[in-house]
């Protein structure tokens, strides 16, 4: 092959991005449960909301997480590039123009957002705009690259949606959207450090200050535990201070025990290597049938009272 027939064949093909790029750039599959908290925060809250209203608030929802997403990737193109598990993303891939990214995150952000105003009301909509600039700027832009407890705080963009979608149909917010919020809020360390713990290996090759990088895994896997240990007594609140039913509290119990009884084990395991972190996965896995669990019981107890 001559010199120019070998750039055609290996450079990256970013003329005709597919609409499976745009899909991916969303970051679906994390975005199915955030709306999923928000839709049952929705389900929950005072009030009423025509259904088709209803319906385009969670289309709101999931377009914002994803136009967010979208942004983190434009964003992050350089540090996705060297991690084995982000590599194959649109822009690290060269499927993709950033400014085509961009343009298209920049466009959903505003679109959602004002769609969300004008078909709930503007607390929704300001609080949607904050989940958006929260995981953007906060997260991805300033905490990302610079401290290990970037996530202790940018996780509360993910906290964000439950108040959003209970804003879309209450018109203002209250105690239990709050302790909603803290829930995930307190949720996500342990459902993240259990991932970055089995991918250590990625975030130090990229740099990335994430807290098995910066303190080590025996560090991380204790702060596992501590976060756990103020997660599930968050998650029984709402039921002792009378704000849920008891299904949704016998619920928060049973699966905080088994969340607690996971982040024992994983604090008690000195496996170094990724292959050997059975417990970590496990607790990884189980957060997200956790968190989709408790909102689910939240749910099933309010049909249960009503
Ligand atoms: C700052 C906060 C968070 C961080 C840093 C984080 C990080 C991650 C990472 C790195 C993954 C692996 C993704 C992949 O390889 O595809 C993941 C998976 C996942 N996360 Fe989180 N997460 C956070 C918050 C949340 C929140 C709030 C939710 C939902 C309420 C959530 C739901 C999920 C789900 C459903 C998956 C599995 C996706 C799959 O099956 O590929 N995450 N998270
Ligand atoms: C409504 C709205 C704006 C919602 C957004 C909230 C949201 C989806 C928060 C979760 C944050 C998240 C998926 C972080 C992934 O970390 P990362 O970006 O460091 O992961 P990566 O290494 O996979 O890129």
């Amino acid at each position: 092959m001559n010199q120019p027939d070998a750039l055609i064949a290996t450079a990256p093909d970013t003329a005709f991005a597919e609409w499976r790029d745009y899909f991916a750039l969303l970051k679906p599959r994390v975005m199915i449960l955030v709306v999923f908290t928000a839709a049952c925060a929705m389900a929950v809250a005072p009030g009423t909301i025509h259904p088709f209203l209803g319906f385009v608030a969670i289309l709101c929802i999931a377009v914002a997480a994803g136009a967010a997403g979208a942004l983190n990737q434009w964003y992050e193109a350089d540090i996705d590039a060297l991690m084995k598990r982000t590599a194959s993303r649109p822009l690290p891939a060269g499927k993709m123009e950033p400014r085509e990214a961009l343009n298209f995150a920049i466009a959903l952000s505003v679109g959602s957002v004002t769609m969300m105003g004008l078909a709930t009301n503007w607390v929704a909509a300001f609080w949607l705009a904050v989940s958006i600039l929260f995981y953007v700027i906060v997260y991805t832009v300033w905490l990302k690259r610079r401290t290990p407890q970037n996530i202790v705080i940018g996780g509360a963009a993910g906290a964000f949606p439950v108040i959003v979608g209970w804003a879309a149909v209450a018109g203002d917010t209250s105690l239990l959207p709050w302790l909603l919020f803290a829930i995930i809020f307190l949720w996500t360390p342990p459902h993240f450090w259990a991932l970055a713990l089995f991918m250590e290996a990625d975030y130090s090759k990229a740099g990335v200050p994430m807290l098995p990088v910066t303190h080590g895994l025996a560090h991380t896997r204790k702060q596992i535990l501590g976060y756990s240990a103020l997660l599930v007594p968050i998650t029984i609140a709402p039921a002792v201070l009378g704000l849920t039913g008891w299904a949704y509290g016998g619920t928060a119990v049973t699966l905080g025990i088994i969340f607690l009884a996971m982040a024992v084990k994983v604090a008690r395991s000195h496996s170094a290597r990724a292959s050997d972190m059975a417990a970590e996965k496990q607790l990884f896995k189980f957060s997200l049938l956790y968190l989709a669990c408790l909102f689910g019981a939240l749910v099933a107890d309010r049909l249960l009272l009503a």
